[in-house]
């Protein structure tokens, strides 16, 4: 993927089984995003092709969001003034098949989708621990609870694998330790998770296998044992490579 004279993620290939969660790492800028935005259709590669389960994909949002892939963003996306359950029905879009007329009629197909929705997206707020502010505004929600939300509204659209950008970011320790808990309730349910995150103490006691990029290729992959002990992770983030690390030209460290 480019961006102008700016190579932001090259040749970069990683698999993520069922019943197991991945962690995406690496130095600002180095593309971690990037990789997911081209996952998920917000951005067209200007190279290469993305496939999921051995078919390529869609370059809209929503048909990537239907072949099974689901994300949440670096920066919180709720719709603020609608309700929490609200918020998870969003997410079921792509699960209901009801078109606009039979919603307009208000059909019994539409009614028992509808129903069906409710029944879907009240047991995600029962399993995300939100179900006693199924009817807050999302806006009201403690910070903590935004970011289960964006997970519940992930989840709502059954997905087989699920994108977690940052999921912790500006959590406490408390918010952080319950996030690691409810990635690991996703997994043992059968989802497979990729999670990019700074904070590398989550990333090595969540994950079974971590991939390390370094200004926009994939520099390492293994268990967070053997990435955490590889020198050059270290010197990556350290900014000590014989390349400069991205945001640092001089390639001082800082
Ligand atoms: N839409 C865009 N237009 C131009 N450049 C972009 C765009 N999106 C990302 N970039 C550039 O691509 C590179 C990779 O950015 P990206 O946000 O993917 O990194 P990251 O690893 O997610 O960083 P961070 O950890 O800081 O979020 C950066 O140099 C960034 O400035």
């Amino acid at each position: 993927m480019r961006f102008g004279g700016l190579t932001a993620v090259q040749g970069v290939d990683l698999t993520v089984h069922t019943g197991e969660i991945v962690g995406l790492i690496g130095p600002n800028g180095a593309g971690k995003t990037t990789f997911f935005n081209c996952l998920t259709g917000l951005y067209t590669p200007t190279e290469g092709t993305v496939a999921y389960r051995g078919t390529r994909l869609s370059r809209k949002p929503h048909l990537v969001t239907q072949a099974g892939i689901a994300r949440t963003f670096q920066n919180i996306r709720l719709f603020a003034n609608m309700t929490v359950l609200e918020n998870v029905l969003v997410g079921r879009h792509t699960r209901t098949k009801e078109g606009l007329w039979s919603a307009l009629l208000r059909t019994p197909a539409f009614t028992r989708a509808e129903h069906h929705s409710t029944q879907r997206a009240l047991e995600l707020l029962d399993f995300t621990g939100l179900a006693p502010k199924s009817d807050h505004l999302a806006r009201n929600l403690p910070y903590g609870e935004q970011r289960k939300l964006e997970i519940a509204r992930a989840l709502a659209s059954e997905p087989g694998l699920l994108l977690l950008d940052e999921p912790t970011a500006g959590m406490n320790p408390q918010e952080t330790r319950a996030t690691q808990d409810l990635v690991h309730a996703i997994r043992d349910h059968g989802t497979a998770v990729l999670v990019i995150e700074h904070d590398m103490r989550f990333i090595f006691s969540l994950c079974d296998r971590v991939a390390v990029l370094v200004q926009g290729r994939k520099l390492t992959e293994g268990t967070p044992r053997t990435v955490q002990a590889d020198d050059r992770v270290i010197a990556a983030y350290l900014g000590t490579t014989d390349d400069t690390t991205p945001g640092d030209p001089t390639g001082d460290t800082p």
